[in-house]
């Protein structure tokens, strides 16, 4: 089926371009005149903002293991109501991909139930605890995108720097969740305003930042591609700022959390915790400068669903994790660009589709003539509430629910095919 979008903006290699782009055998056809052309569909799509599928590199879709938490086909679903078309997926899984068999589990539920690309992590360590022996990261390493143990930090400095020697070798990246158990000092969130509200310990900035700055040092020694999941401190962010400046091969995504809200407004509500925990305003602007100058390269959600039942406990007793897929392009879009002017649609445009797509071996990427159509449209105007009922995801913990927010996504096309499309 060929689907013409005409008269929408276009966000080619130059920024955005008022075209019409015709979508046929799985191919994006740019033209730079209107004209007539064979469409067996015509969208118009007057004023909306045609852009790269969006790419997250950090998602959990508890499938092998926890699907009562989320499963390849929910978990896609909700990527494709938010824009994107391609995600990474964490291995905290069982079984746990830190072997071709356990990885092969999740590949065949992928190859039969995603409505769009999911490249897998490989686990680091065996057990996924940072520090049993390393995974079998030869046979792993064909079929994933990086290697990690999201969930939990690398405990043991030798075991990542016996990780990244072999990584490299691999032509792999180590992407790290870092947190420091000796350091975390308390709980649950961040030690700052809000657990001295609720007269208890919380956990140390000092447990991420730490961790990154040893990381640094060994991917400097190592030449290994390092890259930090979810950074939420002030202090990481000037920790990847100087090791940018030595050279070395760092990157680093953060969520969108982290950059509009801080512990001043968090409450008493399992949907605002999160690990790591929202932290002060301090390290909210720290971040926000780092987006800005580039320090910060991607955003990535750390979708992270759990069941009702287990984000019913309030703030210091549910399970750590929130949903980020079908709020991320409206929360940051209202607040970052068009409420903030922090950032242009265009530098939103990158954060959240181009540059994951730089860093890790992804498909998609630009919308060029001839290009795999991996496409997604959005209505900039289009103000809603957000309403986790509305969700695809199973989980509907959610920090941002009851926001108002715009920039609406419209349809989702996968290889050409429409995977999402919005209810008129
Ligand atoms: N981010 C979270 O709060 N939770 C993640 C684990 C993780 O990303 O560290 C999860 O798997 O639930
Ligand atoms: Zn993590
Ligand atoms: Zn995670």
């Amino acid at each position: 089926m060929a689907i013409l979008l005409t008269n929408g903006n276009v966000y080619c290699d130059r920024g955005f371009q008022r075209t019409d782009l015709l979508i046929s055998e799985g191919r994006s056809f740019v033209f730079e005149k209107p004209g007539l052309r064979h469409a067996d569909r015509t969208i118009d799509c007057k004023g909306k903002l045609i852009i790269p599928g969006l790419a997250d590199v950090h998602v959990h879709f508890r499938e092998p293991g926890f699907s009562y938490k989320e499963t390849i086909r929910t978990g896609s679903a909700a990527a494709a109501a938010g824009g994107y078309t391609c995600v990474c997926t964490m291995p905290n899984l069982n079984p746990a991909p830190s072997t071709k068999e356990g990885l092969q589990v999740q590949l065949n539920l992928i190859r039969r139930d995603s409505l769009i690309d999911i490249v897998p992590y490989g686990a680091i360590t065996a057990e996924q605890d940072g520090r049993s022996r390393l995974s079998d990261m030869e046979s792993l390493a064909p079929f994933v995108c990086a290697f990690t143990d999201d969930g939990r930090g690398v405990q043991s400095g030798a075991r990542m720097e016996e990780a990244m020697r072999l990584a490299k070798s691999l032509h792999r990246m180590i992407v790290a969740h870092c947190e420091d158990e000796s350091l975390l000092g308390g709980r649950a969130i961040h030690d700052g305003v809000y657990a001295k509200k609720l007269g208890v310990r919380g956990i140390s900035s000092e447990s991420e930042w730490r961790q990154v700055e040893r990381d640094v040092e060994l991917a400097a020694k190592t030449g290994c591609a390092y890259h930090v999941c979810h950074i939420s401190t002030k202090e990481t962010v000037e920790i990847i700022r100087q090791a940018k400046k030595s050279g070395v091969d760092v990157s680093c995504e953060t969520g969108p959390h982290y950059l509009v809200l801080c512990d001043e407004e968090l409450q008493d509500l399992g949907r605002f915790k999160m690990n790591p925990p929202i932290r002060s305003a301090d390290d909210r602007d720290a971040l926000r400068e780092g987006l800005a100058d580039g320090t910060i390269d991607m955003i990535a959600t750390d979708h992270a669903p759990h069941s009702a039942e287990e984000k019913s406990r309030g703030i210091l007793d549910s399970a750590f994790g929130v949903v980020g897929l079908e709020t991320a392009f409206p929360v940051l879009y209202s607040r970052l660009v068009r409420q903030d002017g922090l950032i242009t649609t265009e530098k939103l445009i990158d954060l959240m589709a181009l540059a994951p797509r730089q860093r890790f071996p992804l498909p998609g990427g630009p919308i060029t003539d001839g290009a795999r159509a991996d496409v997604t449209v959005i209505d900039p105007e289009a103000s809603f509430v957000i309403n986790p009922a509305d969700f695809r995801s199973k989980g509907k913990a959610t920090p941002f629910e009851g926001w108002e927010v715009q920039g609406k996504v419209l349809m989702t096309f996968r290889a050409g095919t429409p995977v999402y499309e919005v209810e008129q």
